[in-house]
């Protein structure tokens, strides 16, 4: 799968305070990924250095192998973002507006319908914007966005403010972009369960760090085993290398596993040892357990 985003070691001071601290982490093709963490975690700073808003301290950002620094304009022509309330011109109609950044960024009619199309603003695009509901100006902010065709959308906290109606109209816009068009996602919010409705993956911050956690990880790679307890099975979960951690619970054994797909591995170990097992269920990681468990909250 192609790496969208790769960021090693980005550091972020202000003055002398340094609130982003050796940041790490990769998005791959397709990847709807949230943006995980507490007030003040560092979630909008980090993605503020991906747009090349503010300047990393330390470390280093590409997105489509781009580096956002020394080469800023490739990079940024692969993203775009919606990072504060949108910018709109309120005394411009949807359509205007729309045509407006167009004409800026040189894009080509077929382009336009497409976006305008996607947008599905109805009578709304030969309105001023001024009259626009929040959830209208999030979708056409989201259309203006989506112009350039990017690889990347960057979106903090994009259904503040928005009403249920708003907030599965954004979610549905977003697994389209992800799934049919290809367009790689990383959005905030702190309403935790819209983000496990859309996500295919965690990133968690906490205090300008990565908070490493399995449960980062994709939701299939967590599994429930129904066998017995035993010390054998025990001892060969501790030598595998596919197994970030197990627990008995259930009748069986919760087991969350490296990458995608590797519980494979474990099965085959079973197979290997002859240990047998009743029966295979995968589970779905609760992300509001798992906030709770990282952040103590
Ligand atoms: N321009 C700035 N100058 C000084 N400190 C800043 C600046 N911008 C952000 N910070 C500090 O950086 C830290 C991280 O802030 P950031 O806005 O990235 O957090 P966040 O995770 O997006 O929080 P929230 O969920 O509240 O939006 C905070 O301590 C904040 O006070």
């Amino acid at each position: 799968m192609e790496k969208i985003v790769e960021i090693k070691g980005l550091c972020k001071k202000f003055g002398k305070t340094e609130v982003l601290h050796d940041v790490s982490f990769d998005i791959y093709e397709d990847e709807i990924v949230g943006f995980i963490g507490p007030n003040g975690a560092g979630k909008s700073t980090t993605m503020k250095c991906m747009c090349n808003l503010i300047f990393p301290s330390a470390g280093t950002i590409k997105i489509c192998g781009y580096d956002i620094v020394k080469e800023r304009e490739k990079a940024l022509a692969k993203q775009s973002s919606l990072i504060e309330t949108p910018g709109l011109f309120p005394n411009l109609t949807g359509k205007e507006n729309i045509e407006y950044f167009a004409s800026y960024k040189k894009i080509p009619q077929s382009k336009i319908e497409e976006i305008i199309q996607f947008m599905n603003l109805g009578d709304g695009l030969y309105r001023r914007t001024a009259k626009y509901s929040l959830g209208m100006k999030q979708r056409l902010a989201l259309g203006i966005a989506l112009l350039s065709d990017p690889k990347l959308l960057i979106l903090d906290e994009p259904t503040n403010g928005l009403d249920p109606a708003g907030v599965f109209d954004l979610r549905n816009q977003l697994k389209t972009l992800a799934k049919e068009k290809h367009v790689s996602i990383l959005v905030s919010s702190h309403q935790l369960g819209e983000l496990e409705k859309i996500s295919d993956r965690y990133i968690c911050i906490n205090k300008g760090k990565i908070v490493e956690n399995p449960k980062q990880m994709k939701n299939d790679s967590c599994y429930h085993i129904t066998m017995k307890k035993t010390e054998q099975v025990e001892k060969l979960m501790e030598q595998a290398a596919s197994v970030y951690s197990y627990t008995y619970q259930e009748n069986g054994y919760v087991i969350l596993v490296k990458e995608n797909h590797k519980i494979q591995d474990v099965l085959h170990l079973f197979q290997k040892e002859q240990i047998e097992y009743e029966d295979i269920t995968k589970k779905v990681i609760d992300i509001e357990t798992m906030y709770s468990e990282l952040y103590e909250a």
